[in-house]
């Protein structure tokens, strides 16, 4: 394989992008698909196209793919829906397969959603159960026997900070706990083994570094030995054992596509499919092994030439996912500076600036001039430009 693969990818000529940890770029093959996808299958085909271009098997095709880069095996991924249904339906899931215990363990760290939905699961069930959020470096110390799902996010949003899937799921099956692991910010970013892992659920979202596109569909995987006894809670009729039998009765499917609602997003996972051929011959080790390259390379930079910026992410890259991130009190300011001038990263509250290391289509030259951009941004202080303070609606 060779590294980086920019050429797959349609980026502006005159930006560094360091945001495909939360918006992966626009692959070239995707633009191709979406418009037979549109123009071919549904203008010409019509209805047709769910059997002529094979549109009901989309999703598990797409599943077995995703499947590799998470060291799953086959048929263990379905995809649809958002990433947040997928956390409720793992969580839901994980309360029927504890109906005595009350205590959802996560980190007070984790994306808000994954709280959210957590909360609003709670709402729907019997009174009693409890969301412990502790700091992310005590989790351990809070995986206890009346936790009934230990749920958390396996690369921190904002400092990049890694648990370590093993041992956690180890400590929580020796509780046992039902593990389920959000790995937003892991897949395609970090080598994973879910299977040596043993976890019993893991979600996420195929809009970072998978390229997918936004709003592109989520996945959810299951441990395969327990995929005919999981209860799904959202019981579509996509994740019924035979849709179109069209039975008054809920049959879940006798596989992980149980865990699929309603109709597929047939665009999304078109473009998420020709997203994916990008890692045709990618090994995740020589992607964590780039990533770490580039990402280090950025903190030496940065350190070197903005002392005023803290670094915000473990320093060691073990420790660490495929972003680096610094606080710095202007940093809101600071980067809608740093993106004016073509070097697009993300801010995060309070003070966090975020920037994502995608060894496809990024190389050490783009890290070392983006670390000079911002040497001007901080040095001439021309984050203070007042056209740089108001807040946007995204950040
Ligand atoms: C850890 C994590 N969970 C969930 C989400 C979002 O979920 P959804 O795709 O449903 O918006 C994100 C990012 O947006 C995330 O970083
Ligand atoms: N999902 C997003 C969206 O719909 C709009 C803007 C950003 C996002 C994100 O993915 C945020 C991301 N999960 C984060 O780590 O901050």
């Amino acid at each position: 394989m060779s590294l980086p693969k920019k050429e797959l990818f349609d980026i502006p000529a005159d930006v560094i992008y360091l945001d495909g940890n939360s918006l992966g770029p626009l692959p070239k093959g995707a633009s191709t698909r979406a418009g037979e996808v549109i123009e071919k299958e549904w203008g010409r085909e019509l209805i047709r196209a769910w059997n002529t271009a094979d549109w009901i098997a989309l999703p598990k095709r797409v599943g077995d793919r995703i499947a590799r880069l998470i060291g799953a095996p086959e048929g263990s991924v379905a995809t649809g829906d958002t990433l947040s249904i997928k956390v409720y339906q793992a969580l839901a899931a994980a309360f029927k397969m504890r109906p005595e215990r009350r205590v959802i363990l996560s980190d007070r760290g984790n994306f808000p959603t994954d709280l959210y939905m957590a909360q609003g699961l709670m709402s729907t069930v019997d009174k009693g159960y409890e969301l412990r959020t502790p700091a992310p470096e005590d989790v351990m110390d809070h995986i206890s026997e009346d936790v009934a799902a230990v749920m958390l996010t396996h690369v921190d949003y904002r400092s990049g900070r890694l648990h370590d899937m093993k041992e956690v799921t180890e400590r929580a099956h020796a509780v046992g706990a039902v593990m389920i692991w959000d790995l937003a910010h892991s897949a395609g970013a970090v080598p994973l083994d879910l299977s040596g892992s043993k976890a019993e659920f893991a979600v996420g979202c195929t809009y970072k570094y998978l390229n997918g596109g936004p709003g592109a569909p989520a996945f959810i995987y299951a441990r395969p030995d327990l995929i005919e006894s999981v209860e799904p809670a959202l019981a579509g009729w996509m994740g019924h054992e035979a849709p179109f039998a069209m039975e008054p009765d809920y049959r879940p499917a006798m596989s992980t596509e149980r865990l699929r609602v309603g109709t597929p997003p047939v665009v999304q996972l078109s473009i998420l499919d020709a997203a994916l051929d990008a890692w045709n011959d990618v090994d995740m080790s020589d992607i964590r092994k780039a990533s770490l390259d580039l990402s280090e390379c950025f903190i030496a930079e940065v350190e070197r030439r903005c002392p005023v910026l803290k670094l915000a992410s473990p320093r060691e890259g073990e420790l660490r996912g495929s972003q680096v991130s610094f606080a710095f009190e202007h940093g809101y300011a600071a980067m809608q500076a740093l993106i004016d001038r073509g070097v697009i990263g993300d801010f995060r509250a309070p003070d966090i600036m975020r920037f994502g290391f995608t060894p496809l289509y990024l190389d050490e030259e783009d890290v070392i001039a983006a670390a000079k951009i911002l040497e001007k941004v901080i040095a001439g202080e021309l984050w203070r430009d007042p056209k740089y303070q108001t807040k946007s609606r995204v950040t």
